[in-house]
């Protein structure tokens, strides 16, 4: 097979995002194969440009393509950074989740519209720092019209087997171990309605560099508070494959959506351009900028400074 491009010369604004057990977009065509690097290194993987309705969609794998960074190694920040400085104003990010509601079977999806933070602080979490202080508003973490969009997406294909849940709290605890049996009940307690270990820093990162941004979960287990088995890695892995073809169908609807004209001025992040821009010129100020940080910024925003 010939090699692909590893340049790809236009504007790429939609991204997906791969979580475990997708690794890659099968039955899409690949035209590229680009790896940015950023101010904070390589992506996790190197980044497949497809094209889906004569529109370009890139895909990252967020564990690497051979599954080999755990949830707190996954180079968020560079994740971004790469997908930001190739045009993506739109990201859909995979997940595999346990559930902590029985409604919520293995195998269904949900979008979530709310996150619990139980990450403990040991992943690098934000791009402002280095001399450049900035804060963005995070009180809905994930995108409310690409969630409706995926979501009527996903009832659209309730005759094939696709189970969507429109919405839901998502806990985003550290790992890699799982939850104890306390921590799922508590978790349950608070109303929560499932549980991973990657949307955070991911959904901030994204929110900073302001691209929207919407996580998909599809539901691998019951965690261990449930009186079936506990949850093990054969178990989602198990869930994932066998619903693969369910996600796939969910993917290329999405995709089919998001490429629509109609839907131009969302997949442009255009109801978040300016919340980053405008808001760090407002804080540090201008002499005691650190070189570094601004440089970063730069990266992310080319021309803020200017
Ligand atoms: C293999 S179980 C735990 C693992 O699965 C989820 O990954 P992802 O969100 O990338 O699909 C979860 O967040 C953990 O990283
Ligand atoms: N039970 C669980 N806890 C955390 N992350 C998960 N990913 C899939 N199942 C999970």
């Amino acid at each position: 097979m010939a090699e692909l491009p590893t340049k790809y010369p236009d504007p790429v604004k939609i991204a997906v995002i791969g979580g475990t057990g997708i690794q890659a977009l099968p039955g899409f065509t690949p035209i590229a194969t680009v790896n940015p690097l950023t101010p904070w290194g390589y992506p996790s993987s190197p980044i497949s440009i497809l094209t889906h309705n004569n529109t370009p969609i890139a895909f990252l794998s967020r564990h690497g393509l051979h599954h080999q960074y755990a949830p707190h190694e996954v180079p968020n920040q560079a994740n971004i950074a790469a997908l930001r400085s190739l045009g993506v104003r739109c990201v859909i990010a995979f997940s595999a989740v346990g559930s902590l509601q029985e409604e919520i079977k293995p195998r269904d999806f949900v979008v979530p519209d709310q996150v619990f933070d139980r990450t403990k602080g040991i992943r690098p979490f934000t791009f402002f720092e280095k001399g450049v202080v900035g804060h963005v508003g995070f009180a809905d973490p994930f995108d409310a019209k690409i969630a409706k969009l995926i979501s009527e997406c996903g009832h659209a294909l309730a005759g094939e087997g696709v189970k969507m849940h429109d919405q839901g709290t998502l806990v985003c605890m550290e790992g890699p171990q799982f939850s104890t049996r306390f921590e799922s009940s508590y978790y349950r307690s608070l109303g929560c309605s499932v549980i991973n270990m990657s949307a955070l820093p991911e959904a901030k990162l994204a929110r900073e560099a302001e691209i929207a941004y919407q996580m998909i979960c599809m539901a691998t287990d019951y965690d261990c508070w449930h009186s079936t088995e506990d949850v093990d890695v054969a178990m989602v892995m198990g869930h994932m494959k066998a619903n693969g073809e369910n996600a796939k169908r969910l993917v290329g609807a999405v995709l089919d959506a998001l490429t629509r004209e109609e839907n131009g001025e969302l997949v442009d992040g255009r109801h978040l351009g300016g919340s980053t821009t405008g808001m760090i010129k407002f804080m540090t100020k201008g002499e005691a900028r650190g070189e570094v940080g601004k440089k970063n910024i730069e990266f992310l925003f080319p021309g803020v400074w200017e």
